[in-house]
């Protein structure tokens, strides 16, 4: 196959994909919508997760159907799931060899009953859990437009991007929101990274997978409330640079990024798939704040309530 070949069947495989994630997504919410209907993206009133038996999650997600999955994750399977009330749910079935290895059973149900009473515009909430020898399953609301990481990374082609400036900001100061929200119930999240942050049916960031290092192993230090600062501020370069961070915490991408940012060349920082526009300076404060949080000492680092307050001030210039 030519180059060129390889980047059309590139193009039709990402597009094909991204259409069934669509086409699923829609067909789902017209299901839910001719069940008796429990809101899909609005704010339950506050409660914790429930407990459901391995039966009820087989039925709600037609026995794991693969034509269900909507992503593969570090530790499960995501499936859209229709529950018995009718309500929307990504079920994220942990795999079989991590429940084992990680001794993820320990304590699972006391961990997921916790977290579950978090509730704020700007996070994904946990609707409950289910577990059975060998089968730890966590099931969120359904968030509808997929993560950022898709809309930064595989949605259009090399030249464009549908995330403009002003959404971009307005992603990046609600999941600031959320963050912050999170801290303040003492819940770490320890995965800041852009496929943790969902896009509802309003483009609002929703941040998802919080509380859940403890399914992963790393180290004490990635659990501190300044270990998400500084993977907040390399989440703000890759919106603001449209670049990849690495897999573990992006220290590459900050590398790159901080000179960039000291040495005010924002024409080399920013996304070129956007045009830059006429005034950056609320990019370039974007750009600051991130170099704050990605800062090398821990007790320079803002706290997510002072990133919060700053992107929420950009956002309302938007
Ligand atoms: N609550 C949800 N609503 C809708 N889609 C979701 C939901 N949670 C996850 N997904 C989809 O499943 C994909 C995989 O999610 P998952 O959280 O398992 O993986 P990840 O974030 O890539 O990795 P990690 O497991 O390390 O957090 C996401 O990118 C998203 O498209």
């Amino acid at each position: 196959m030519t180059s060129d070949e390889e980047e059309v069947t590139y193009y039709v495989v990402m597009s094909l994909s991204a259409l069934t994630l669509i086409s699923l997504c829609v067909s789902l919410a017209i299901l839910c919508k001719k069940m008796p209907v429990e809101s899909g993206e609005s704010l339950p009133t506050k409660r914790l997760a429930r407990s459901y038996g391995l039966s009820e999650i087989d039925d709600a997600t037609d026995g794991f159907n693969p034509a269900r999955v909507v992503g593969r994750g570090g530790f499960g399977i995501v499936y859209a799931a229709v529950l018995e009330t009718g309500q929307l749910a990504a079920v994220k079935r942990i795999y079989p060899g991590l429940v084992l290895i990680n001794d993820v059973g320990f304590g699972f149900a006391a961990v997921i009953r916790s977290i579950s009473s978090a509730l704020h515009p700007n996070i994904v909430p946990v609707i409950g859990f289910s577990q059975a020898p060998g089968e730890r399953i966590i099931v969120n609301e359904f968030v509808g437009l997929g993560s950022l990481e898709f809309y930064l990374h595989h949605e259009g082609d090399e030249n464009v991007s549908l995330l403009d400036w002003s959404r971009r900001i307005r992603i990046a100061a609600g999941a600031a929101r959320g963050l912050e929200y999170l801290h303040s119930q003492n819940i770490r999240h320890g995965l800041v990274k852009a496929s943790n942050v969902l896009i509802d049916i309003n483009f609002t960031a929703r941040v998802s997978d919080y509380g859940l290092s403890f399914l992963a192993p790393l180290k004490e230090d990635d659990r501190s409330t300044e270990a998400d600062v500084y993977r907040f501020g390399v989440l703000l370069l890759e919106i603001l640079s449209g670049r990849r961070s690495e897999e573990c915490g992006g220290p590459a991408l900050a590398k790159w990024a901080v000179p960039l940012i000291k040495g005010s060349e924002f024409g080399e920082l920013l996304d070129r798939r956007l045009s830059i526009p006429k005034d950056t300076v609320i990019l370039q404060r974007l750009a600051r704040v991130a170099l704050a949080c990605v800062g090398n000492s821990r007790r320079n680092r803002p706290s997510m309530v002072e990133v919060a307050a700053i992107l929420g001030n950009l956002e309302s210039q938007v």
